[in-house]
């Protein structure tokens, strides 16, 4: 089937003369066209309160009118959430498709999801977002095919003939097969746990940097793991949880999660849909905070993330920022400062410094000590050999010499043996 070419209006209230307005704008720009929209025009409002009826006044309309008239859009995106009669009201007068921002994320998402999960999470987001709309779609329904493109393969024309009952039925069937894959999950993560390997999680704005972080830890320290995740330049090209192993050449080692990227106003319904896919990262030792040094509107990327993951529950768990993409920039590569660290993922410069900090942060409740274990405590030695790093090991008259780095607990607990702590 031949693709019709969108060609779109942007249009955005500043309510309140917001501080992040054209920031906020700009973003509606770069999900449309992940979209691939074309945007051809940009109309903007300084006002204390929408309308109720348009969202925006009437001689705004004129202007995307005239706008669309101009460039030939047929589409026009609003950057906030509209009312069903808002969105019939604007489609009547501009004789167009009107779409708002959370369907173009939605619309966004579920292009990219690839897994089983990740399909239903989106499709729930997508009818519990129509759910209180159908009344207005029903009037419109040749229009409002869900979203801007054709590849949508979430809810379409068929789907919105589905009275609200069937609907809701749906939703409780997709919410039924979720519960067992995440139940699968949760046993896995359990699993984790007791194995007591530390879990560190990337977060981060979308396009960030986090794949590539990943792909870059994993092939140099565990080349034959599974597969890489997939890298792309465009918003949101992870939507699954991806798990690697990161083994490190002194026997320790962590857990890497990487999981999909945040964007300022993630709609409420696919934040609620993704709750146990970000539920790894609630559940994470360390967090290491992606951003792109590149990009000029940085300070706002960080704390779109920081608010997201509050939106999510997390809280309190540690976090080190990487500034990735430092290559892009004017800057000392690779450097090191505190809990941050400038490193450029992709021709993997900084990767060693990035995770020196991590070991720093995961290990830190190991000591460095020499222990004489005597040799009818042999069991002890094992015990060391699995859980601690051993570094050197002699044998003495009176018993088995071990220089290691092992738990503090550990140390404590076997102080008898200890003949030189660090
Ligand atoms: N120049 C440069 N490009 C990079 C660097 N790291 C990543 N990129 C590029 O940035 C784009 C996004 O990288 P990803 O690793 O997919 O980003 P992500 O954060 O996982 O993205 P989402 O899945 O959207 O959340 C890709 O085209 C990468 O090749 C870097 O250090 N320097």
């Amino acid at each position: 089937m031949e693709q019709l070419i969108q060609k779109a209006i942007l249009v955005g209230v500043n309510l309140n003369q917001q501080s992040d307005f054209e920031y906020s704008m700009e973003e509606l720009g770069n999900l449309a066209e992940a979209c691939d929209v074309e945007v051809v025009g940009v109309v903007t409002q300084n006002l204390p309160k929408v309308t109720s009826s348009h969202y925006i006044g009437t001689g705004k309309i004129q202007d995307v009118i005239a706008l669309m008239e101009a460039h030939e859009a047929n589409l026009v995106i609003f950057n906030d959430e509209l009312s069903p009669s808002q969105i019939r009201n604007l489609e009547a007068d501009l004789d167009c498709k009107v779409i708002d921002r959370t369907i173009l994320i939605l619309d966004i998402f579920a292009q990219r999801a690839k897994t089983k999960e990740a399909q239903l999470q989106v499709e729930v987001a997508q009818l519990q977002y129509m759910l209180p709309r159908l009344i207005g779609l029903r009037s419109s329904l040749g229009r409002q095919g869900g979203g801007v493109g054709t590849k949508n393969k979430g809810v379409g024309e068929t789907k919105l003939e589905l009275d609200r009952r069937r609907i809701e039925e749906k939703i409780t069937i997709l919410n039924r097969e979720l519960e067992q894959l995440v139940a699968h999950r949760q046993t896995q993560r359990k699993q984790r746990k007791k194995n007591d390997v530390p879990v560190v999680s990337l977060v981060g704005y979308t396009n960030a940097g986090k794949s590539t972080i990943m792909n870059a830890l994993v092939e140099k320290y565990n080349p034959t793991a599974a597969k890489q995740v997939f890298e792309k330049d465009m918003l949101f090209a992870t939507l699954e949880t991806s798990i690697r192993n990161i083994p490190l050449p002194d026997n320790k080692s962590f857990l890497l999660t990487d999981t999909v990227g945040f964007v300022s106003k993630l709609p409420h319904h696919l934040v609620k849909a993704f709750r146990s896919t970000l539920e790894e990262v609630a559940e994470a030792d360390l967090l290491i905070h992606v951003v792109d040094h590149s990009n000029p509107n940085v300070e706002q990327h960080i704390e779109i993330t920081n608010n997201t993951l509050k939106d999510i529950g997390v809280q309190d768990i540690e976090t080190i920022y990487a500034y990735n993409k430092s290559d892009l920039i004017d800057c000392e590569l690779p450097s090191v400062q505190e809990d941050r660290v400038n490193l450029a993922a992709k021709p993997r410069i900084g990767i060693d410094e990035l995770v020196g900090v991590i070991r720093k942060h995961i290990f830190n409740d190991y000591v460095t000590c020499e222990m004489l274990i005597p040799y009818d405590k042999g069991s002890l030695v094992s015990y060391f050999n699995e859980h601690a790093n051993v570094l050197d090991t002699t044998y003495e008259n009176e018993g088995t010499k071990l220089t290691m780095e092992c738990k503090a607990i550990d140390a404590e607990r076997y102080q008898e043996y200890v003949i030189q702590e660090a």
